[in-house]
C-alpha cells in the first residue's frame, strides 16, 4: 500500500515547498548551488525577470513512500521521488539515481542541471531526474528489481512516466538492466501504449537500447576533453600544450562514466596516473592500465583494494589533491568544497559527475586561475545518445539499417567510375571508402558533432562575455530556454 505521496509543485524563485537538505559541510546546498549559478548567468542576460523566474523553478516533484518485502520477510518503507524541473519541452528527460544520498534537494538540483543540460547540446527535452534513496548493496537482486518495477508502478499511477511525458534513464547505481526492469513494467501495465519502449533509455540492446549509449557519456566527456586540448587560448591560461598525450589525469569513480571516460583518455594517449574509489584509491606515477584496473575492481566487488600495480592509497579524498593536470570527478555531488578547494593542484577539473564542484569551491577555483569544464556540457553525451535512442524507438528503426549497404555500393560505384576514367584506386582506398555507418558509428558521429559544436559555442560565449565556462554553458541554456517561451507565451 502506498504510504504517502506528496505532489509538490514550485512556483517561484525562492518559494521552495520543502527543502530539507543539509548544506555541504558549510557550503550551500547543492540545488541553492545551481540556483545562484543560474542568477549570475541570467544577470548577463536582457531577459525579463518573470520568464528567468519561469525558467529557474522547479515545476513539480514527486515524493513517494512505497513498501517492500525484505527477503527475511519483514517489511521496509523505501522513500522516493521524481523531480520535472521543466515542462517546456516534453518529455521530460533525466536519470534514476539510487543511492543513500537522495533527497528532494539533490533531486531538484539534479532535474534542473538535465534541463540546462539539454539546452546547451540542444536536446529537445526539459529536465527531469528521478532517486530511490537507498544501497543497492545492502539488497538482494531480487529486492532490487521489486524496489525498481514498484517505483515504476507508483510514477505510472501518477503519469510522471511515459514516452511522451517523462522518459527516465540511467544515472548513479543504476544502467541497462534497471533501465529493461522499468520497461517491462511499463508495458506490462500500458500494453495500450505503442509507443512504450520508449519510455525510458539506457536499455539493453535486445530491449529496444541503442549501440553506444553505456559508453556514451564517458565517450561525450573525452570528446570535450579532446577539444579543450585543442584550444590554445585557454590552455594556454593554465600552462598546458595542446594535446591530450603525456598528459596526466586522476579519475574519481569506476563507474560508468569514469570507466569509459579512463579508456577514451588512456587510448588517446593520456596517463591515468590515479583512479580513486570509495574503499580508496590506485596511484602509479607511470600510469595505470585502466582495462585492467576495472577488470579487477569489477571482480572483486566494487573494490580496489589488493590491487598490485600501483599504490593503494586508504583515503581516496587525498587523490583529489594530488598533483596532475587534469582532475576528473565521476562521482557524486560536492566533493570538491571550499573545505578542500585550496589544496586542489590540478590544473583542470573535468566535470564528468553533475555538480561535483560546489559554488564556493567554484569561485575560489575560478578566481586562482583553475580551468573548470563544466558538468552542463561535459556529462551532455548521455542524454545525447538517450536522445538518439528515444528517436529510435519512437521510429522503430535501427540507423543504418537502410542506409548502410546503400552508401557502401554507392562508394563502390565511385570508385569505379574512378578507374574508369584512368585513376588508380589502390585496395587500401576501396578499403577505406566503401563503409556504410552502421548504429554505432552514426551513434558516435552524432555525438561527437554535438559535443563539438556544443563546446565551440560555449568558448565563443565565455570568450564574448568575458565569463567562465560554467556561467557561458548557463548563459546558453537560459537564452536558448528563454527563446522558445518567446514564442511560446505563458499559458494561458
Ligand atoms: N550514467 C550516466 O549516463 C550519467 C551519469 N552522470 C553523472 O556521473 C556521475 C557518476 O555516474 P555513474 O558513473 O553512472 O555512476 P556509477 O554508479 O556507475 O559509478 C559511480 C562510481 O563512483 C564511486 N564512488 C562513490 N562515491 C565515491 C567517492 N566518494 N570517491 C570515489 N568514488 C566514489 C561508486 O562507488 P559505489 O558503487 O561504492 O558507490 C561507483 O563505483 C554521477 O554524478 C551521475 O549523475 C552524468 C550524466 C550521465
Ligand atoms: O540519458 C539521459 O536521459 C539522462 C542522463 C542523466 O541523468 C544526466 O545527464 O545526468
Amino acid at each position: 500500500m502506498l504510504k504517502s505521496v506528496r505532489l509538490v509543485r514550485r512556483v517561484g524563485i525562492g518559494r521552495r515547498c520543502m527543502s530539507t537538505a543539509a548544506g555541504l559541510n558549510g557550503d550551500m546546498t547543492f540545488l541553492d548551488g545551481v540556483d545562484k549559478f543560474f542568477d549570475d548567468a541570467a544577470a548577463k542576460l536582457p531577459i525579463e525577470n518573470g520568464i528567468l523566474e519561469t525558467i529557474k523553478s522547479c515545476n513539480s516533484v514527486v515524493q513517494l513512500s512505497f513498501p517492500l518485502r525484505r527477503d527475511d520477510g519483514s517489511i521496509e518503507m523505501i522513500e522516493a521521488y521524481r523531480a520535472q524541473h521543466s515542462h517546456i519541452r516534453l518529455p521530460c528527460k533525466g536519470g534514476i539515481r539510487f543511492a543513500d544520498s537522495v533527497s528532494q534537494d539533490e533531486v531538484e538540483a539534479l532535474a534542473a542541471l538535465m534541463t540546462f543540460k539539454c539546452a546547451v547540446v540542444d536536446v529537445p527535452f526539459g529536465g527531469g531526474k528521478g532517486g530511490i534513496k537507498f544501497n543497492k548493496r545492502d539488497y538482494s537482486a531480487r529486492e532490487v528489481e521489486n524496489i525498481t518495477r514498484r517505483y515504476t508502478v507508483e510514477l505510472i499511477k501518477r503519469n510522471t512516466i511515459g514516452p511522451a511525458v517523462d522518459v527516465p534513464a540511467p544515472d548513479y547505481g543504476t544502467g541497462p538492466k534497471e533501465m529493461a526492469w522499468i520497461k517491462d513494467t511499463y508495458q506490462q501495465m500500458k500494453p495500450d501504449d505503442i509507443d512504450g519502449i520508449g519510455c525510458v533509455t539506457g536499455k539493453p540492446v535486445t530491449q529496444g537500447g541503442i549501440r553506444g549509449r553505456e559508453g556514451a557519456t564517458g565517450l561525450g566527456v573525452y570528446f570535450g576533453i579532446r577539444k579543450l586540448f585543442s584550444n590554445e587560448d585557454l590552455l594556454k591560461k593554465v600552462h598546458l600544450s595542446s594535446g591530450i598525450k603525456g598528459k596526466t589525469f586522476i579519475i574519481q569513480g569506476l563507474g560508468n562514466v569514469g570507466y569509459w571516460a579512463a579508456k577514451h583518455i588512456q587510448a588517446s594517449g593520456g596517463k591515468v596516473v590515479g583512479i580513486a574509489e570509495r574503499d580508496g584509491g590506485v596511484v602509479n606515477s607511470n600510469g595505470l592500465d585502466v582495462e585492467d584496473i576495472r577488470s579487477y575492481f569489477v571482480g572483486n566487488n566494487g573494490l580496489l583494494k589488493g590491487y598490485t600495480k600501483g599504490e593503494f592509497v586508504t583515503d581516496s579524498g587525498e587523490l583529489l589533491q594530488s598533483e596532475c593536470d587534469v582532475l576528473v570527478p565521476a562521482a557524486l555531488e560536492g566533493v570538491i568544497r571550499s573545505d578542500n578547494a585550496r589544496k586542489i593542484k590540478a590544473k583542470i577539473i573535468a566535470e564528468a559527475a553533475n555538480g561535483p564542484v560546489t559554488y564556493e569551491a567554484d569561485e575560489y577555483l575560478t578566481k586562482k586561475g583553475v580551468l573548470i569544464l563544466p558538468d552542463l556540457l561535459l556529462n551532455a553525451g548521455g542524454v545525447t545518445v538517450s536522445y538518439f535512442e528515444w528517436v529510435k524507438n519512437l521510429g522503430r528503426l535501427r540507423f543504418g539499417r537502410m542506409t548502410r549497404r546503400f552508401d557502401e555500393e554507392a562508394m563502390t560505384s565511385v570508385c569505379d567510375v574512378l578507374e574508369d576514367v584512368g585513376m588508380k584506386v589502390t585496395e587500401s582506398h576501396r578499403a577505406k571508402l566503401q563503409v556504410g555507418a552502421d548504429e554505432e558509428k552514426l551513434v558516435v558521429s552524432g555525438l561527437e558533432d554535438t559535443m563539438m559544436d556544443a563546446s565551440q559555442t560555449m568558448y565563443n560565449v565565455a570568450k564574448e562575455n568575458g565569463v567562465s565556462l560554467r556561467i557561458a554553458a548557463y548563459m546558453m541554456a537560459v537564452r536558448r530556454i528563454a527563446s522558445d517561451y518567446g514564442y511560446s507565451g505563458i499559458f494561458p
